[in-house]
């Protein structure tokens, strides 16, 4: 018999989407695979659709008035857009870290258990359990384990970035989106935070948002070229700095506008 090629599911699978902001039109037509445990970064001068983009995959444009979605959107062959979807739950599932780091001002510790707590958690050995095995896997648990009562806002940046990567991992999500994690961090937090990325995808699926080339190159599988809305590419990303199959992908990753 044939050996057949084991298909596997995609983590996440756009279709058709297009997103209005009232009258304009901010994303025409974009369908995607993601793999699970993969890194994938979306790539594209400013005010291509990026951000938007991501913030499809936990509804976090739900927040926006005037917000209008067209197409689907599944997350582990579940329609997300669908009206019986808990939105919090999807968002747990979906966790998100924003461009510039915004720890609550709050404990180190607190800020990690917040979430669970939410979620109903209050024994004292789980939360110290969650919050310590969180802390390992954003990088951060040697440089605070004997300071967690301390606020978090007495971080630097690049360790209150990597907070923030814990509080999103403490719920267990399956997949993480980043928005441009790093443009408000140091050459040194950037890099933790590139290798933190590459740690990550053996547990999580992460898609992120980078204007940084160099950076997309570095971390990610796959990339996603946007412009004015569309995606204009899409493929590993060796094959698409090395060899793009657009003109308009050649165009940018060679820096001829942007
Ligand atoms: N809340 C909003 N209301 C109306 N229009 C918006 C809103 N957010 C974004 N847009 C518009 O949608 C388009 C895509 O914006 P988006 O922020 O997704 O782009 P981007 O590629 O992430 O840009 P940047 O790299 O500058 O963050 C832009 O034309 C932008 O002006």
């Amino acid at each position: 018999m044939a050996e057949q090629a084991v298909q596997t599911k995609p983590a996440i699978r756009v279709e058709n989407l297009d997103l209005y902001y009232g009258e304009k039109q901010a994303l025409y037509n974009v369908s995607m695979d993601v793999a699970e445990n993969s890194v994938t970064a979306l790539i594209g001068p400013s005010g291509c659709g990026k951000s938007t983009f991501l913030r499809t995959l936990n509804r976090m444009n739900d927040l926006i008035p005037g917000v209008r979605i067209e197409g689907n959107i599944e997350l582990y062959g579940k329609n997300i857009y669908d009206r019986d979807i808990d939105v919090e739950m999807l968002r747990k599932e979906v966790g998100m870290v924003f461009q510039a780091p915004n720890p609550f001002p709050k404990s180190i510790y607190d800020n990690v258990a917040y979430g669970p707590r939410i979620h109903g958690i209050t024994s004292k050995k789980k939360l110290d359990e969650i919050v310590e095995k969180s802390l390992r896997q954003a990088a951060l648990w040697d440089e605070v384990k004997d300071r967690l009562k301390d606020r978090a806002t007495g971080l630097s940046g690049g360790q209150q970035q990597r907070l923030c990567i814990a509080r999103a991992l403490a719920v267990e999500p399956e997949i993480v989106l980043m928005d441009e994690p790093t443009s408000a961090l140091d050459p040194i937090s950037t890099s933790k935070i590139e290798e933190l990325v590459q740690e990550l995808k053996e547990k999580y699926t992460i898609v992120i948002v980078t204007h940084n080339m160099q950076q997309a190159a570095r971390v990610s599988d796959k990339t996603a070229f946007f412009l004015n809305g569309e995606l204009i590419e899409y493929d590993d990303t060796n094959t698409l700095f090395s060899n793009p199959g657009n003109k308009k992908t050649e165009d940018y990753i060679t820096g001829r506008f942007g």
